[in-house]
């Protein structure tokens, strides 16, 4: 891995579906090498805030500084509902897909990489499962061959999205651990969570948000009893139909 790693630098940010704000005028960075859990209730515009950074949504306001990086070169986890598990794929042709720069358009893949694809498959407890059919797998194992395919694409920012929704406690141990090499490794990692004990015990800094930043810095401190209850108060009183900049 390259080790000059940037900082994300939100100015001001600003996302907006039909010009309702779902994200609104939060600004702050996520450090080179940081661990940063984005927690806050349901609808405070995590995962808007994830696409917004990987470029899926525009910004209706502010700017996203990713320090010279595209998002291509960003490692992404959406959402389990919003990946289609349907393609006919094998297990070892999902995790090389996390290699497709290497490979190329019409490369193919290298051995190599197929050599990469099988250490990271057993990296995460999936050592022979390589000609599976990826429709066939527990909702668990897929989400260790996404973590597989990360490993493998090997970028600088890992951006995950409620990796652990609907993960038993061993696959989130192990996967838990995944997150901390990375973070070990230097790399800039940012995960939605939603379970305050897996925040306290592995993400230094959180980002507590209720479509405004209540809070952004070291985990205590954001997820301390009065911000908690002031996101969960400002969540009361969200008013979807609220026009852009009415705050
Ligand atoms: N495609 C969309 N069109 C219109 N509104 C949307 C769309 N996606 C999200 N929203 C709205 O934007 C707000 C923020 O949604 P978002 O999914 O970002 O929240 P979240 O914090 O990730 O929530 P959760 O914890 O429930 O996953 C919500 O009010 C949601 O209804």
């Amino acid at each position: 891995m390259n080790t000059l790693n940037p900082a994300i630098t939100l100015r001001n940010v600003t996302v907006a579906y039909d010009r309702h704000p779902a994200v609104h005028h939060v600004s702050g960075c996520f450090a080179p090498g940081s661990l940063t859990a984005l927690a806050g209730p349901n609808g405070a515009g995590k995962s808007t805030l994830l696409k917004a950074i990987m470029e899926e949504l525009p910004l209706a306001e502010g700017s996203i500084d990713r320090g010279g990086l595209s998002v291509r070169d960003f490692g992404y986890l959406p959402q389990a509902a919003e990946i289609d598990r349907h393609f006919p794929l094998s297990v070892a042709d999902t995790v090389m897909l996390g290699a497709w720069r290497e490979m190329g358009a019409f490369g193919g893949a290298t051995r190599a990489c197929a050599q990469r694809a099988r250490k990271a498959l057993l990296n995460v407890g999936l050592e022979g499962f390589e000609a599976r059919p990826i429709g066939s797998l527990s909702a668990g194992q897929f989400q260790r061959v996404l973590f597989a395919r990360l490993l493998l694409q090997d970028a600088r920012v890992m951006i995950l999205d409620e990796p652990f929704t609907a993960i038993d406690a061993r696959t989130t141990a192990d996967l838990l651990a995944i997150i901390r090499d990375w973070h070990r490794d230097g790399r800039t990692v940012i995960a939605v969570l939603h379970d305050f004990d897996q925040v306290r015990s592995t993400f230094p800094e959180t980002l507590l948000l209720a479509r405004e930043a209540v809070d952004w810095g070291p985990t205590e401190k954001a997820l301390s009893a009065a911000n908690l209850v002031r996101a969960r108060a400002m969540a009361e009183h969200w008013d979807e139909n609220a026009p852009h900049c009415a705050a």
